[in-house]
């Protein structure tokens, strides 16, 4: 908003460089949004399982996680030409192209092409005739860049979260830029993080008031989510509701992060498996420091929006030693949160490294991300203090 409260249009962001990568940007995790929209709610509802596959590390992939880093691959190729896209991103065809991967390659195409066909109501021209499955096949492949320290490239996770998704709960579409090392432009698509905060509520768990409002009002199911952006430097980020596709260009709201420094009122949000964050060492963290209200379990870079939209004041991650972070796990949320006013580091202090290539090098121990200076000391003292009698 601006200072008479009023919703600003994207466009009037900052001083104009990257303005068009971002407007790119923001227009095609749109379209990612509703295309996931449509796929989880078909795997809700209409149980389409079999568009669930399962990864050499058993973690889960969707038609959706292909079909997006298609989409914004195809997005990004038409804006700025072909020769001049780099994109780290996290999935690869090796599966898709097996000869029993014929159904499921057929449903990436065709959803593909379906969200296309409707991409011109987010201000995309769509391609004239339908994508081929070898065109589909060359997008999503051609997001191949390992990174590094220099030069210019996007980074994209299609689906953070994919189990949250699959469990129809929250998960992201996350799209940086990183130019030279540094993350000059992060955009979050939060299709079940309503602009009102209360449906945040694990305690509740977001499947059951899902289903609950689904009973009652799809409608208003239907017109949940947000997109957040922001660009490095800006000392600004935004919010903006999804678009219904009613409107080419959304008007957004700038976010802070929250005021509280208070341990005892403030709220910190971790990963909810216990496998990808050790639930037992934060939770004597937690004590330690004083933090009093329930952790916050939230699939994907939610967390990192939680953060910089004032919703928590906290969220940390310590992954099992051994676990190598993915530069496209945090990129899209560290920007977004910095420029919110919020400061991410590693359990050092040091800030994220993402000129290393694919992964976060020389993270020390875990991530911290916080609304303020203080809070942030308090926790990485009581880090240092408990490491060495931790297990982790
Ligand atoms: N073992 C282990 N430790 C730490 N992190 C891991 C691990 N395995 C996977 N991942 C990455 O975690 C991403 C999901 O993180 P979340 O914070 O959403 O975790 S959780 O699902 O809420 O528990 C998830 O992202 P997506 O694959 O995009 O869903 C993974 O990149
Ligand atoms: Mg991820
Ligand atoms: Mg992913
Ligand atoms: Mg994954």
């Amino acid at each position: 908003m601006d200072n008479n409260g009023n919703w600003v249009p994207i466009e009037s962001e900052g001083d104009g460089k990257y303005a068009k990568e971002l407007e790119v940007a923001v227009k095609a995790v749109h379209v990612a949004c509703m295309l996931c929209q449509k796929v989880q709610q078909d795997l809700i509802f209409n149980g389409d399982q079999e568009n669930v596959q399962s990864k050499d590390d058993n973690s889960p992939v969707t038609i959706a996680d292909w079909s997006v880093q298609a989409i914004v691959s195809w997005i990004l190729s038409q804006a700025f030409g072909t020769e001049n896209v780099s994109i780290v991103a996290e999935e690869d065809i090796e599966s898709l192209s097996k000869s029993d991967a014929v159904s499921i390659l057929s449903s990436v195409v065709k959803t593909v092409n379906d969200a296309l066909s409707s991409a011109s109501r987010f201000g995309i021209k769509p391609p004239v005739t339908n994508l081929e499955t070898t065109q589909v096949l060359e997008a999503i492949s051609r997001c191949n860049s390992s990174g590094g320290p220099t030069g210019r490239f996007w980074v994209l996770d299609p689906v953070d979260g994919t189990l949250g998704f699959v469990r129809g709960d929250q998960y992201a579409i996350a799209l940086a830029l990183v130019e030279n090392g540094e993350v000059v432009l992060g955009v979050l698509g939060c299709r079940n993080y309503p602009m009102n905060k209360e449906w945040l509520n694990y305690q509740n768990g977001y499947r059951r008031i899902l289903s609950r409002l689904t009973k009652l009002d799809s409608a208003s199911w239907d017109s949940k989510g947000c997109v957040l952006y922001a660009k490095k430097g800006s000392k600004k980020a935004w919010m903006q509701p999804l678009l219904n596709g009613d409107k080419s260009v959304a008007s957004a709201r700038q976010i802070k992060v929250s005021t509280i420094d208070n341990p005892v009122l403030a709220t910190f949000c971790e990963p909810v498996e216990k496998a990808n964050s050790s639930h037992l060492f934060t939770q004597g963290l937690a004590h330690s420091v004083g933090l009093r209200n329930q952790p916050l379990r939230v699939y994907s870079m939610v967390k990192y929006a939680a953060i910089a939209r004032g919703d928590a004041e906290i969220f940390m991650k310590f992954a099992r030693a051994g676990y190598k972070e993915k530069i496209w796990d945090h990129a899209a949320g560290v920007v977004i949160i910095e420029e919110a006013g919020g400061i991410v580091t590693d359990a050092g202090g040091r800030p994220l490294d993402f000129s290393k290539g694919m992964y976060l090098q020389g993270l020390d121990r875990g991530i911290i991300a916080c609304a303020g200076a203080s809070l942030h000391e308090k926790i990485m003292s009581a880090v240092d203090a408990s490491w060495n009698s931790s297990s982790l």
